[in-house]
């Protein structure tokens, strides 16, 4: 395992960053290697943000110094989205779950061991995130059909986009942890757009479906002092509680939101007319 401590930063600061030192504190580039898994350790409610690559080796999802737990969910929940081609194998205690593409596994504080087993398919990818939690709850696959599904956007504004809910609290029970993934239709390129922010809970944003050769430009910040940051595909975000947290790419994409912070309601956000973004 592979791991990186990111700090929380105060807006007033951000304020005053170049682009290298927005891209340090915000962007996380490299979430996969062949046979490792990758996180890094937020501040922001302690999210923590990763990748898992395999093809030959069973993977073990290990706990780490900062945790100083015995296992990684101990006082943790966490989420695993399928992000890669073909099918994900995981253990969960003694319990093997099939993941296929852009299917959802969400697993509750207390589980010893999560294993990540090779296939015959071919290599497999997850993204994750993991929130700490305060009792547990049950493991839950959650598949596209057994999402909350919402439209929204327009082609005329380009910005037609299919959320889906995955690991919200009107599918699956958790403590803090919300995820989902938002689908760019195609000729549609802008995500969160009108904006929003939300004091209550932070975010993080990992892109992926991009065809090669694109690129997203995501933006942050304070909505009356925004910044951008420049990504590829298969690459995060962090979105402090009081940032906005919005793309436009080059060609449309996927992208996996997940939030962690004082409630799980998806609607409480502070929504930014388009025309009084600065
Ligand atoms: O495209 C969108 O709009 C989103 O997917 C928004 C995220 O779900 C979000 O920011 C939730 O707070
Ligand atoms: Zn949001």
């Amino acid at each position: 395992m592979n791991n990186y401590t990111r700090y929380s930063t105060h807006p007033n600061d951000v304020k005053n960053y170049g682009t290298e030192e927005l891209r340090e504190h915000f962007l996380i580039e490299n979430l996969f290697e062949p046979e490792q898994i990758k996180l890094v350790y937020s501040l922001e409610d302690r999210l923590i943000i990763g990748g898992i690559q395999l093809k030959h080796k069973t993977l073990i999802l290990e706990t780490f110094e900062q945790l100083k737990s015995e296992v990684f969910l101990e006082r943790r929940e966490i989420g695993l989205i399928n992000v890669g081609k073909w099918k994900a194998n995981i253990m969960v205690d003694s319990e093997l779950y099939t993941l296929l593409p852009k299917e959802a596994l969400y697993i509750g504080r207390g589980i010893q061991e999560v294993k990540f087993l090779p296939n015959e398919e071919g290599e497999t990818k997850l993204y994750f995130n993991s929130a700490p939690a305060h009792c547990s709850y049950p493991t839950k696959k959650v598949t596209k059909e057994d999402a909350e599904v919402v439209e929204l956007g327009s082609m005329e504004n380009a910005n037609k986009r299919t959320i889906y809910k995955l690991l919200v609290n009107s599918v699956v029970t958790t403590c803090q942890l919300q995820m989902g993934m938002t689908e760019l239709h195609p000729g549609s390129v802008w995500n969160t757009m009108p904006a929003h922010t939300h004091d209550r809970r932070m975010e993080a944003y990992f892109y992926f479906d991009l065809e090669e050769g694109q690129t997203v430009c995501h933006f942050m910040g304070q909505p009356q002092e925004t910044r951008h940051i420049w990504l590829q595909g298969e690459q995060a975000v962090i979105s402090p509680p009081w940032s906005i947290h919005s793309g436009v790419g080059t060609s449309n994409y996927t992208f996996i939101w997940g939030m962690a912070g004082e409630n799980l309601d998806y609607g409480d956000m502070d929504s930014i007319k388009p025309k009084d973004l600065k």
